[in-house]
């Protein structure tokens, strides 16, 4: 039986416009073919979209989570979900309604949307107390039921005791956990968060990202969120959509990103990894791949040598498909080693001059310069064209 990527079921760029175009059945927030462009600052600039024909769909209750680098359009795609930019091309739909389309120039309303957003910088009333600033959407409520639910929000963010207090009185997080809660009090169809921890310490955001998803999980909140922390879009997401220069290049689990990613970038971008120069042969027993680290056999996916010339291709390997092991007979040397608590992040030199990175337990602790047996232990084989060198 022919393995998923020897179907070609993924890892082309084109298929992932279908992907999403499948996803759309059944999804809350629908967005197709979305760009957005901004004025071009001087004559001739602005040539490309911030935003260049990005698809998906996000479900009842799950949470989306855009990540990429700097620049690449994460922001002006919530705040087109939002209705704060206008779409140069494509449309943006929540449950039946259609929220932007910019093939009929439809763009309802940022307040007609029902979506509720919250922003790295809290934005919350300073002059308002806590209860206040959570009863703030809430103005069409008779008062009882308004102080019911501001009460009922408050003790869903763990911040029952603080309702008199004033927003500077409370540590940024608190902060953070009283802006989630305004936003969520009017129980909006799609909360959007932009960053929304980036102001607070490491620990803290791990922590309240863990409880952000389960306040939202709890409340069935339908989410967007923005961060270009990989660790916490895992932490958050049931899916998670990859930003490369105004493209979503892939829209997918955490799980298939890391081991099935769709492009170079996507691959690159998640997780330690390096491209190394790789041949595919086609045996009686399946295909085998001969790279600098050794042949790799008896895979659970890997194209056919006839999807790349002369089977000749770029193999993804990274730090966790190298094993150390003296007793095999490829040796590299330690150019360098970063600690990271149970392991070293090592990045090795092989004789033929390729690099690879290697998770190492850490109390198998080299020295720099010391050469050690590796071997490569990879199931999925993620492979890309050649690039000239
Ligand atoms: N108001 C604007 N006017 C002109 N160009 C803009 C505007 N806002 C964003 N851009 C440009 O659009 C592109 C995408 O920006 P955007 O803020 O959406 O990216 P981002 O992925 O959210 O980045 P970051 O992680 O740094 O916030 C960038 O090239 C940016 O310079």
């Amino acid at each position: 039986m022919l393995k998923a990527r020897q179907r070609g079921e993924y890892g082309n760029a084109n298929e992932i416009h279908l992907k999403s175009a499948r996803y759309h059945r059944g999804m809350l927030l629908r967005l197709a073919d979305v760009s957005i462009r901004y004025p071009a600052a001087h004559p001739g600039g602005g040539e490309r979209p911030a935003v260049d024909g990005v698809s998906f769909g996000l479900a009842e209750g799950e949470i989306g989570v855009l990540i990429g680098p700097s620049g690449c359009g994460k922001t002006s795609l919530l705040r087109a979900v939002a209705g704060l930019e206008p779409l140069a091309g494509g449309s943006i739909s929540l449950g039946d309604e259609r929220l932007g389309d910019a093939a009929t120039g439809r763009h309802l309303a940022p307040e007609q949307r029902r979506i509720g957003m919250v922003f790295q910088d809290y934005a919350l009333f300073p002059h308002l107390s806590v209860a206040q600033n959570v009863a703030f959407g809430l103005h069409d409520l008779p008062r009882a039921q308004r102080e019911q639910r501001v009460a009922e929000l408050l003790d869903l963010v763990g911040l029952g005791s603080a309702a008199k207090r004033a927003p500077h009185q409370l540590s940024g997080g608190q902060q953070q956990r009283i802006a989630l809660a305004r936003a969520l009090a009017p129980a909006p169809r799609l909360l959007l968060l932009d960053e929304p921890f980036s102001s607070l310490d490491v620990d803290l955001r791990e922590r309240l990202a863990q409880e952000l998803r389960a306040i939202l999980k709890r409340t069935g909140t339908t989410a967007l969120f923005v961060t270009h922390d990989q660790l916490e879009a895992f932490a958050l997401g049931d899916v998670i959509g990859v930003m490369h220069r105004g493209r979503l290049d892939q829209w997918d689990s955490a799980y298939q990103l890391y081991h099935r990613p769709a492009t170079r970038f996507v691959a690159d971008f998640i997780g330690h990894g390096v491209f190394a120069p790789a041949r595919i042969v086609d045996g009686a027993d399946g295909p085998r791949v001969h790279t600098p680290v050794g042949d790799l056999s008896d895979l659970e996916e890997c194209p056919l040598s006839a999807a790349y010339p002369g089977g000749e291709c770029e193999v993804l390997l990274r730090a966790d498909d190298i094993v150390h092991d003296d007793s095999s007979p490829v040796k590299a040397r330690i150019e360098r080693k970063a600690f990271r608590g149970s392991e070293f992040l090592y990045t090795l030199q092989l004789a033929s001059g390729e690099r690879v990175l290697a998770h190492v337990p850490s109390h198998h602790d080299h020295q720099l310069g010391e050469w050690i047996g590796i071997r490569a232990e990879v199931d999925h084989v993620v492979t890309f064209p050649r690039q000239p060198s």
